[in-house]
């Protein structure tokens, strides 16, 4: 069978991904026409087929049962590493299908290299007495490890705290005059800031200057790893970038070192290496420049030679899969008609990928660092595991995040184990068994033996004259229409999951987990969950029958290719929002009794009523406005908002270009006539600076609480001067409610193991399930 590919890299699939929804394609309406729409555009071409390809797999049948998944293609933007509902709406029409990890055969190589790095480091080397203890304590994985770490800990604590005059547990409560490896003085130096002339006169916050230290204590120590977590905005990049420049000339150490970022940041950490450090010569590699100087990286690489650069700068995506979108001949052909599915996507590193991670093996790097290093909460991931192929030979692995705990413990172990994967391998074992975060004692010897090498200082220590951060909740309630729609779906899927017990006689259950697969029970609560965003983002206004008349006025216009029978044509409009509907009608100006929305449409949701209060108000009184929702379609509906109501605003999602977003950033902080900045709480709510803005409007809300806290913090941060409000949207008697009960209790194990034990209030919130506040909606 044949597969017709072609390969996508991350941040063109959001765009591509795009394609398929008539929201974005309509976007601008009078503007250039779109690319062609969905259906042509996976057309499959028959010349090409070879049946001897045995890679295609065959095609499981798409949740037919489930409709209602399939019509949120465009909604890529939600983290999908989230095991969250939030993470589900698009998993009706992709078929995803792992390849073997291609780095195996480098692994033994480098565990032979990783064995000497090791011994230099004195880290994990087996004396006799340890392993006599590793006897002992055989099956503790976290016990042997927390105990590993305990005697280096031991060490680092005498050193760090030793001429501090009072004892004291963290790091963050050193005096900065105690520790004193650097003054300001010599950072003026090696960055080169004695310049009287040069208008910049960088002057690191004493705060910084410690955090600094820290760092240049733990290299002198050959420790291998490092995890700077000071809360958002306090300038992470700053201190990285000094401590990179000390150490050349402290150490005579140029490096190479590797940055490590998100796309969206990759501008600005070129920008503050340039104006912090312009000593340090850097090269991003990515998209122009990848293509500038791939072959003389490679060339040098392969040859011995050193890099032409002391900082590399490359995006996470380098190391994660790529999709792979393929049309199985089978999904058009009439067997199969009536499915709702057109392709499959594999997923699998692109040879571009690959030949880049052997460029960045071949060197020995000093030091790897990962900004936003909560992307790799996850070990398991491929993310994780190629870039530790290349960061596991380096002198340090130096992560940076200001929320390393993202949700359980064993998240955080994976953050550890990338610092330090000789003390913190756990090869195998279930950490989440083992890592119970009602285990206090636990909680409190990890906190103990991790402070020398997690560095944390909040804003309320360490920026007494940072403005005050405001939080509001605003409880909307629904109107009539979506409420309406709200109870409908109530009763659609009531009686779906108490059918679904009366079939099961054995079934005697109190919980939809029981009676209903977990694909359905995620699709649920995200269909819950648009309600109670928007009910423009369910079917509910355009019935079948409209649909079936719309369909044939835009399939002999070829609003979806002409390849395509009006039956697929129908049978795709079925699985589209009355959003979307609307947009199609739009853009192609079909005639019909019962055609587009109106305004007034856009006001029927009760936060976009809320909105239309708020901001107005918000703007007579100065203030501006950065608004995030995890659903680009819901950033669509928002831009619709704003137009009605006439505000201006900038927009930034996985779709925008990377080369884009920076000049979006500036723009909108530099011009003050633009009230807001619509983002996706995916690529615009990590490491950007966005302090034009004294006002956030978290839309909807994660069950990550880390998610939403690193979104309202792009304007609370060093350079705002306004104080800052905090707005979430929650609607009234919906799910949402449930998810911020939910966002609430994970704050509180946060508190528990990274501050102070005494913030942690009493903690007796109940943790519902998604599954179980399904079933306390449904078989109530
Ligand atoms: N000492 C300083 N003097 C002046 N500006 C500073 C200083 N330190 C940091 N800044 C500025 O403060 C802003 C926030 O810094 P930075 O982006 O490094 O924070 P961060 O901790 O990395 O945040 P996030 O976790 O959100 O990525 C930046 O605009 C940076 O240039």
């Amino acid at each position: 069978m044949k597969r017709d590919y072609y390969e996508i890299s991350d941040d063109e699939w959001d765009q591509h991904e795009e394609q398929f929804k008539p929201s974005r394609i309509l976007k601008r309406p009078n503007s250039t026409p779109p690319s062609p729409p969905p259906i042509e555009s996976f057309a499959y071409n028959n010349n090409n087929c070879h049946d001897e390809d045995d890679d295609c797999v065959e095609i499981t049948r798409a949740s037919a049962a489930f409709p209602d998944e399939l019509d949120d293609l465009e909604d890529d933007d939600v983290d999908n590493n989230n095991s969250t509902a939030a993470a589900a709406p698009n998993r009706g029409r992709r078929f995803i299908i792992d390849d073997d990890d291609e780095d195996g055969e480098e692994e033994e190589s480098n565990r032979n290299r990783n064995r000497n790095v090791a011994e230099l480091y004195e880290i994990g080397s087996s004396s006799s007495e340890e392993i006599e203890e590793e006897e002992v304590m055989e099956g503790d994985v976290v016990g042997r490890a927390l105990h590993k770490c305990a005697k280096i800990s031991a060490e680092l604590k005498g050193e760090l705290f030793g001429s501090s005059v009072t004892a004291c547990d963290r790091y963050s409560e050193v005096e900065s005059s105690s520790v004193r490896i650097v003054t300001q003085d010599d950072v003026d130096v090696a960055c080169g800031y004695e310049d009287e002339d040069s208008d910049f006169q960088p002057l690191l916050k004493p705060y910084q200057l410690v955090g600094v230290n820290f760092l240049l204590l733990l290299y002198r120590k050959r420790i291998g790893g490092a995890i700077l977590a000071d809360e958002m905005g306090l300038g992470k990049t700053v201190q990285a970038i000094t401590y990179l420049t000390l150490l050349n000339h402290l150490h005579n150490d140029p490096g190479p070192h590797l940055i490590v970022c998100p796309a969206s940041v990759l501008e600005n950490w070129e920008r503050e290496l340039k104006k912090w450090c312009p000593s340090v010569s850097t090269l991003q590699y990515h998209g122009a420049g990848r293509t500038a100087y791939c072959k003389e990286l490679n060339s040098l690489s392969k040859a011995g030679l050193p890099p032409p650069f002391n900082v590399l700068l490359v995006c996470y995506s380098l190391f994660e899969r790529h999709r792979f979108v393929c049309l199985h001949r089978d999904a058009i052909s009439t067997k199969y008609s009536g499915v709702n599915y057109m392709f499959i996507i594999y997923i699998h590193s692109s040879p571009q990928q690959k030949d880049d991670r052997k460029i960045l093996k071949r060197w020995r790097w000093s030091c790897v660092l990962m900004d936003e290093a909560h992307a790799l909460k996850d070990k398991n991931s491929f993310r994780w595991k190629n870039l530790m192929a290349v960061a596991r030979n380096a002198n340090q692995r130096l992560m940076l995040t200001g929320t390393p705990l993202q949700n359980d413990l064993h998240e955080l172990w994976s953050l550890l184990e990338f610092m330090m994967p000789d003390i913190f391998a756990t090869e195998g074992v279930d950490l989440k068994k083992l890592l119970n975060p009602d285990n206090r004692d636990l909680i409190g010897r990890m906190k103990s033996i991790l402070g020398p090498f997690i560095l944390r200082r909040l804003k309320s220590d360490v920026m007494q004259q940072l403005v005050p951060k405001i939080q509001k909740v605003e409880y909307v309630v629904m109107e009539k229409q979506q409420e309406n729609a709200y109870k409908e779906a109530i009763e659609e899927y009531r009686a779906v999951s108490q059918a679904r017990i009366a079939k099961c006689s054995e079934l005697n259950t109190k919980s939809v987990l029981e009676a209903l697969p977990r694909r359905q029970i995620n699709n649920y609560f995200v269909q819950f969950r648009k309600i109670a965003n928007h009910p423009l983002l369910i079917r509910r206004i355009y019935n079948d029958d409209d649909v079936i008349r719309f369909a044939r006025k835009l399939h002999p216009i070829g609003a979806f290719g002409f390849e395509c029978t009006l039956d697929r044509v129908i049978e795709e409009l079925k699985s589209y929002n009355d959003f979307s509907i609307h947009r199609l009608l739009l853009h192609y100006g079909v005639n019909d009794r019962k055609g587009i929305l109106s305004e007034n449409h856009v006001m029927l949701s009760a936060k976009c009523g809320a909105l239309a209060e708020l901001l107005p108000s918000l703007k007579k009184d100065g203030h501006r406005v950065l608004i995030f929702s995890q659903w680009t379609s819901m950033l669509d509906i928002l831009e619709w908002t704003l137009d009605v109501i006439g505000l201006t605003y900038k927009r930034l999602d996985g779709s925008t270009q990377v080369a884009e977003r920076q000049t979006i950033v500036d723009t909108f902080n530099n011009n003050t006539s633009i009230f807001a900045c619509l983002l996706s709480t995916r690529a615009g709510g990590q490491g950007l600076n966005l302090t034009g803005a004294d006002t956030v409007v978290i839309h909807d809300m994660d069950f990550n609480p880390q998610i939403d806290r690193q979104a309202e913090d792009r304007c609370h941060r060093i350079g705002q001067t306004k104080p800052v409000t905090i707005y979430r949207l929650v609607t009234r008697g919906t799910v949402d409610e449930n998810v911020y009960e939910i966002a609430k209790r994970k704050l509180v194990l946060d508190a528990a193991v990274l501050e102070s034990m005494e913030e942690v209030s009493d903690g007796d919130m109940p943790e519902k399930t998604m599954g179980e506040i399904l079933s306390a909606i449904l078989l109530s």
